[in-house]
């Protein structure tokens, strides 16, 4: 589903990557960690088509950047960190239907399920600004949700979460995972993804520094500044989180 190969990337004189390469199959999940600035966000940009790699090839269902970026853009549902920047309706509604044709009654029902799977259809009329933070994030998962994308990409998604919220979160991803809808997920608190990521993958100062299951990676996390789970510190394994 994904494949990098030997990627370089630059901002205006900011280098971020000097050659990673790696590959996910369709259907898992791919937790993506690391230290601030690592190149997590950067990397799911990269992966939604929406920066070019300066080198290298990166590869998402068969297509390839650079050169075909716009259908990478069309089958990945990019999630950012600041909802504020991503949601475009006037209300809950509109913006879940974005870009639906209002005569498209399975594409509206769709709209209403997943509203009310987010407990967001009582919100339906209401403006996009009463919303609070983590319904905003929600909001955002659900519309790109409704565009039914190949591939999920999450930037942060329990961050400022209360802990119904984060439950919320976590019964989301783990109904994606068992769609087998392949998601990569970048997060600092690796606690509430412990038990659902497949694959891990740690960044630091833009390399590619430890891959693979949680098993592989967890010993590794402190070296590269990012905290175990407590279950794992504690000799218990991988717990799943409540
Ligand atoms: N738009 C931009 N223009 C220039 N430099 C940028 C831009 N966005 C990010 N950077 C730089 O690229 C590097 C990687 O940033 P990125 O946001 O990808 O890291 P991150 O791991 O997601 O960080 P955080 O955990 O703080 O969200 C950092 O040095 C950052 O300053």
């Amino acid at each position: 589903m994904i494949h990098l190969a030997d990627i370089h990337f630059t901002y205006d004189r900011t280098k971020v990557f000097q050659g990673i390469s790696l590959r996910l199959e369709r259907g898992l999940t791919l937790a993506l960690v690391g230290a601030n600035g690592s190149g997590k966000s950067t990397l799911l940009s990269l992966l939604a088509g929406l920066y070019v790699p300066d080198t290298g090839c990166l590869s998402v269902a068969g297509y390839a950047s650079p050169g075909q970026e716009k259908a990478i853009r069309l089958l990945s549902g990019l999630v950012v960190q600041d909802a504020d920047l991503q949601i475009l309706g006037a209300t809950v509604g509109e913006d879940l239907c974005l870009g639906l044709d209002p005569e498209d009654a399975v594409g509206m029902a769709e709209a209403r399920r997943l509203a009310a799977s987010f407990y967001l259809e009582e919100l339906w009329e209401e403006p996009v600004q009463v919303l609070s933070w983590g319904q905003k994030r929600k909001l955002c998962i659900a519309a790109a949700l409704r565009r039914k994308p190949k591939l999920l990409l999450l930037d942060e998604p329990f961050s400022g979460l209360d802990y119904p919220g984060m439950r919320e979160m976590r019964s989301v991803l783990l109904a994606n995972k068992a769609a087998k809808l392949t998601q990569v997920i970048s997060a600092h608190d690796i606690e509430p993804l412990a038990d659902i990521a497949d694959l891990w993958a740690v960044l630091e100062k833009g390399r590619l520094v430890a891959w693979g299951t949680a098993a592989e990676v967890f010993p590794l996390l402190a070296g590269h500044h990012v905290r175990p789970p407590c279950s794992w510190q504690a000799g218990l394994g991988v717990r799943p989180w409540e």
